[in-house]
């Protein structure tokens, strides 16, 4: 168990928070709130994504990857965590490792296929799930009106939601169905709640 101590004695574990949850659940929404709200926090970041999708599409910011590099960016370990969906490419940076192993709590949004390869590499203590969830309506309404995908898309993501279960311990639910407001203080608080356990270790 790798700590950091910070100036008045106190120790931080160090933890890899895992963002998950079926395509419109509101990740990045939710994400991207809680990088401007929890800015303050030194030890907490929320490192961008290599994304095979263009730069300058709708939602995150994230590090454009050509598809034809990202190969071999993998096979030569620049990424942590890889993966594959709705035809693109994600990798989470290798840096990441070593930021956990500092002391810092990294949260990324990744896919529900990588979470126990996520506790292989980092050990399953340092590793914590938030899984986001709405209704299957909720999905459909969302992924409309975020304009990004087309309606064959949108039903490929929708038949996606239930491929994965999300199982094994350090699992903190977080139901974002109702108003965002709503959505963002749940989600701020399963990470208070994570920081809270990980300065008793
Ligand atoms: N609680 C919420 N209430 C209303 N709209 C939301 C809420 N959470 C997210 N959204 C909207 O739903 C759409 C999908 O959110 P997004 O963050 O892109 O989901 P994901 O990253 O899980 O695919 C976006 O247009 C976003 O603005
Ligand atoms: O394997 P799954 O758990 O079904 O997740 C599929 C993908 O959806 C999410 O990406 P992204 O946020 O780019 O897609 P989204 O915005 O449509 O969810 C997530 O990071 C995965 O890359």
């Amino acid at each position: 168990m790798t700590e950091r101590h910070t100036h008045d004695g106190a120790v931080k574990t160090g933890l890899l928070v895992l963002v998950v949850g079926p395509s419109g659940v509101g990740k990045d929404t939710l994400l991207d709130a809680a990088r401007e709200r929890l800015k303050g926090a030194a030890h907490i970041c929320f490192p961008r994504r290599c994304i095979t999708r263009p730069a300058g599409s709708v939602g995150e910011v994230h590090i454009p990857v050509r598809a034809e590099d990202f190969g071999q960016m993998a096979r030569q370990g620049a990424f942590l965590l890889s993966w594959k969906a709705h035809d693109l490419c994600y990798g989470i940076p290798r840096h990441v490792q070593d930021d956990v192993a500092e002391g810092k709590t990294v949260i990324v949004n990744v896919s529900r296929s990588v979470i126990d390869d996520a506790r292989s590499l980092i050990g399953h203590d340092q590793v914590r799930i938030l899984s986001i969830r709405a209704s299957r309506e909720v999905l459909r309404k969302r992924l409309e009106s975020r304009g990004r995908e087309d309606a064959l898309d949108i039903e490929r993501r929708l038949a996606r939601a239930s491929a994965y279960q999300v199982d094994g311990n350090n699992i903190v639910h977080v139901d974002n169905d109702a108003d965002l407001e709503t959505g963002i203080a749940r989600f701020i608080a399963a990470i208070e709640i994570d920081q809270a356990i990980a300065n008793r270790a």
